[in-house]
């Protein structure tokens, strides 16, 4: 074959092999720019499955660039003796070679391997490992899993023995360590947004270690390469608008759905397994409470599970996981979203749970933010600490927050930002100096008042210029609805972690009933927000649910930003818009009270044209 028919055809099939059979990448993948490669390593072999065995300088420095690469986001797992276009499988001499090299490069990278799985194939074996970079004591990789299912499915049980090693007693033992109030303790329910950690070290051991039943963070994270984050999420539907914002704001890499063996897919399982999936979170089942089950009870359980799975409206593959080959493939094809495996364990017994350990260890993320971006970072709690003043915490979206940079703080009620220093940085209790995108983080605030936040609102690099939005449009799906939606409903709007009334000013169909999809341009009820366009985004009122994604945002210019000519101007521009329903400016109680009494009105000035302005709005919003 001629070298340039041979590199394309060595590309293509790479390129096709990607997803390999057993989900596993390997050295062999084409990197980013092997386009640029091609031609230096076009003299060698590097797609063999020997490359290995006995590397040329050139094929060490290329395999050494592919593996840099593919550890960019801290892991990867990757098969040793699989080849383009050869039988699979390396005889013992060869495999051990080829380990030798593989660790040598990994040194180099500050990596370290662990054989995760092998097989014989007809010339010889094939090996698993995987690949993670030690981190330093101040960084960490972070996967974040929303854990969802039923009241009593068993859910803070799991995290009490997976976070503090202590199995249960069946009476709610492992669950003591994680409730959070007292009503909590009292009635074995979890009401609140809990947060608890798993720390893998680079090789995958475990690394929390309770001392008189209390977990040190900052020990944990500072000895851990891979931490996961678990949101614990209440089971009870009295809680279900927390387990939405749960599920919206904390955003979730992964989200674990349990299922209670004996109980099956009952109450509030597939209200939760729907959130999951309109907000695109890949979701893995785990089923409790196998040790007091009846067999036959549990493969009903089983069977309708995967009915619910296999359904339309999931379209997911499940998948039994029984042993660490499974865990494996499992880890290796859950980034396709498709597939859905299920665990079956005992908090009791402890069956199976390192089965889920080890699959907890191999998570891995898909999404990883532009580092590069301008900084945005989503808050979900206010905290007033004692000493140090107010501490806001929630998720960096994009871009790199460093100690002592400005962001600007937003929006306030009018739709102000201001700017902030950032005094400290902690993440999960550990003094960092930096939070890098798609991680979770507190930050200490210079001279703000707990009251002055509310969740929902962003910490964002001043260069975004960010502005507000009282208005926006959603292409929406009805998932439920007992009759039907026309203009001025309104319901609870979930984007991130913003949370609040919005009515629908108009839509694109007259009415809307469940199953019916339409683009709805809506508006805040009390405050603007800070939206982006594509954001998913669920609407709901008690059992009115409706899912979909920001398609256009109205950014709110504030007025005390404009010059006085311009306000009125403005103002009387935008009373004739308010003629066709599109307006875009804070509607305040008190202001109407001020326009009812009349003096303002014979001012005619900036005042009264603001009024006249925010007037009309309340009265096309209809209040
Ligand atoms: N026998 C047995 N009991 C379990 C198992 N897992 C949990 N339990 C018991 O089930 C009960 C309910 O467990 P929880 O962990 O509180 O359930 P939950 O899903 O967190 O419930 P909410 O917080 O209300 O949503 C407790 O009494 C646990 O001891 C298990 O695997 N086997």
């Amino acid at each position: 074959m001629c070298e340039s028919k041979q590199r394309s055809s060595r590309k293509n099939l790479a390129m096709g092999d990607m997803e390999m059979e057993n989900g596993a990448t390997s050295l062999f993948e084409p990197s980013i720019d092997d386009d640029d490669n091609m031609s230096d390593v076009s003299d060698v072999d590097d797609f063999a499955k020997n490359v290995m065995v006995s590397p040329t300088e050139h094929q060490f420095t290329t395999l050494h660039n592919r593996l840099r690469e593919r550890l960019l986001h801290g892991e990867t797992i990757y098969e040793i003796g699989v080849g383009e276009s050869e039988e699979p499988g390396l005889n013992e001499k060869d495999m051990e070679a080829s380990i030798a090299t593989l660790e040598a490069i990994a040194t180099s990278l500050n990596a370290q391997c662990v054989l995760l799985r092998e097989r014989t194939e007809v010339e010889g074996k094939v090996k698993e490992f995987l690949v993670r970079k030690e981190a330093d004591q101040e960084d960490f990789m972070e996967v974040r899993v929303a854990v969802v299912g039923n009241v009593d499915a068993g859910k803070s049980t799991l995290l009490g023995v997976l976070t503090h090693g202590e199995l249960d007693n069946g009476r709610g033992f492992a669950r003591q360590k994680l409730f959070r109030h007292k009503h909590e303790m009292e009635s074995g329910r979890t009401s609140s947004v809990g947060n608890d950690i798993l720390g893998f070290d680079t090789i995958g051991n475990v690394i929390n270690k309770p001392v008189h039943g209390n977990l040190d963070w900052t020990k944990i994270c500072q000895q851990s390469s891979k931490v996961i984050t678990f949101i614990d999420l209440a089971g009870h539907e009295k809680y279900l608008k927390t387990t939405v914002f749960g599920m919206t704001g904390h955003l979730p890499d992964f989200c674990m759905l349990m299922v209670g063996a004996n109980a099956g897919v009952i109450g509030m399982t597939k209200e939760h397994l729907g959130l999951a999936l309109a907000l695109n979170v890949p979701v893995f089942v785990v089923i409790t409470k196998i040790d007091m089950c009846p067999p036959n009870v549990l493969t009903e359980t089983l069977k309708m599970i995967q009915r619910v799975l296999k359904s339309p409206g999931c379209r997911k593959m499940p998948v039994l996981v029984q042993n660490t080959d499974d865990v494996v493939c499992c880890a290796n094809n859950f980034r396709s979203e498709r597939m859905c495996p299920i665990f079956q364990v005992s908090n009791v017994s402890g069956e199976n749970l390192n089965l889920l350990k080890m699959f907890m260890n191999l998570l891995q993320i898909t999404v990883c933010p532009d580092l590069s971006e301008p900084a945005e970072f989503q808050i979900d709690s206010t905290f007033s600490v004692p000493g140090v003043g107010t501490v806001v915490s929630g998720t960096a979206l994009k871009g790199t927050i460093r100690l002592n940079d400005t962001l600007m703080l937003g929006p306030d009620q009018l739709g102000n930002f201001i700017p902030v220093p950032i005094k400290s940085i902690h993440r999960k209790r550990l003094p960092v100096k930096e939070v890098k995108g798609g991680q979770t983080a507190s930050f200490a605030l210079k001279k703000i008042k707990k009251q002055q936040i509310r969740k929902g609102m962003v910490l964002v690099s001043p260069s975004l210029n960010p502005k507000a939005c009282w208005e926006f449009e959603g292409d929406i799906l009805v998932l439920h609805h007992p009759t039907t939606i026309s203009p001025r409903y309104q319901a609870m709007v979930h984007v991130g972690s913003i949370r609040q009334t919005a009515t629908i000013l108009s839509m694109s169909q007259d009415h809307l009933r469940t199953g019916d999809k339409a683009t709805c341009h809506f508006r805040f009820i009390k405050y603007p927000e800070y939206m982006k366009d594509n954001m998913r985004m669920v609407f709901r009122e008690g059992r009115t649910k409706a899912v979909g994604a920001v398609s256009k945002i109205y950014p709110h210019v504030p007025i005390e930003q404009s010059s006085r000519h311009q306000r009125v101007k403005k103002s009387n521009q935008d009373n004739a818009l308010h003629a066709t329903g599109h307006h875009n400016e804070p509607q305040k109680a008190s202001k109407r009270g001020r326009r009812r009494r009349g003096p303002a009105m014979n001012r005619g000035d900036l005042q009264a044209g603001i009024e006249q302005l925010e007037t009309n709005t309340f009265e096309v919003v209809g209040n």
